[in-house]
């Protein structure tokens, strides 16, 4: 089965120092991938390469065999590549509502204008209210984006995306921040989404027993460089991924 995604000798360099360093690695459909790594590793500017918001300084990204490398950000998101939105990136007047209708908007081909034959449309609205019951902000459907506590903004973020349906969805720490009760709401949708079998799911998150639960496969990241990789079991017996993963031990060059 060809890759949905794949990564070449993806590398960024911030002057002198090599935050992602060579890493070539490849994501197949129906797969979470859990992305793990000490603080500082490169998880997240491994995610802002594959998603855009940030330009390889060499190698390529390939999604469905296409090389996007050169693409913008709006560019990968249109061609199914799924980051959380940040709430930078939303209508923060709008309603809760309103942001999720614009994100299945989107999806429809109807692009993100507000003005739009498409603005009346039940459907869509139907649709973007379906998402809230999901991620259970269906209570906080008509307020404003900007006036949600932080835990219902990640659960936002969330429903963005499931409202955008990418190919490939890409979760930053999706529950951090997030309070006991709101965590396995967003853990509940992840493990939906994993038993469609149709997605590719990339996890970046520092709580292993998440990982234990949901990853398929594990992939460390450590200085940059990709460490290690395999099945979940096997990749935390790994001597070398406990003392990187933990930080306490410092990892030999070439380990
Ligand atoms: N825009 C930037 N300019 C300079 N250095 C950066 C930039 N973005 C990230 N870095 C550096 O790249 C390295 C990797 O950072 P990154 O945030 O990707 O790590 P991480 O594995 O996601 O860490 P954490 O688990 O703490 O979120 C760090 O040393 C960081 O300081």
């Amino acid at each position: 089965m060809n890759p949905v995604l794949e990564t070449r000798d993806l590398t960024i360099r911030f002057g002198g120092h090599v935050a992602v360093d060579r890493v070539s690695c490849a994501f197949h459909a129906g797969t979470l991938t859990a992305i793990v790594g000490p603080n500082g590793a490169g998880k997240t500017t491994y995610f802002n390469l594959i998603s855009g918001q940030l330009k390889a300084t060499s190698g390529s990204v390939l999604l469905e065999g296409e090389d996007i490398t050169a693409l913008p950000a709006p560019l990968r998101t249109r061609r199914g590549l799924g980051r959380a939105f940040q709430l930078t990136q939303l209508f923060p007047n709008l309603s809760v509502l309103e942001n999720v209708r614009l994100a299945v908007q989107a999806r429809h081909g109807g692009g993100l204008q507000l003005l739009s034959v498409w603005l009346d449309h039940k459907h869509l609205l139907d649709e973007a209210q379906a998402v809230l019951e999901a991620v259970r902000l269906a209570d906080k459907a008509d307020a404003p984006a900007s006036a949600l506590p932080h835990g219902d903004q990640r659960k936002l973020e969330v429903a963005l995306m499931m409202a955008l349906d990418p190919k490939v969805y890409m979760f930053d720490e999706p529950t951090a921040g997030m309070s006991v009760d709101e965590v396995p709401v967003v853990l509940d949708l992840i493990r939906a989404l994993k038993q469609r079998r149709d997605k590719t799911i990339l996890l970046v998150e520092h709580k292993m027993d998440v990982v234990r639960e949901l990853a398929d496969r594990i992939i460390v990241l450590h200085n940059g460089q990709l460490l290690a990789d395999g099945e979940p079991a096997q990749v935390m017996a790994l001597p070398v991924v406990q003392s990187a993963y933990m930080g306490t031990v410092a990892v030999e060059e070439g380990a």
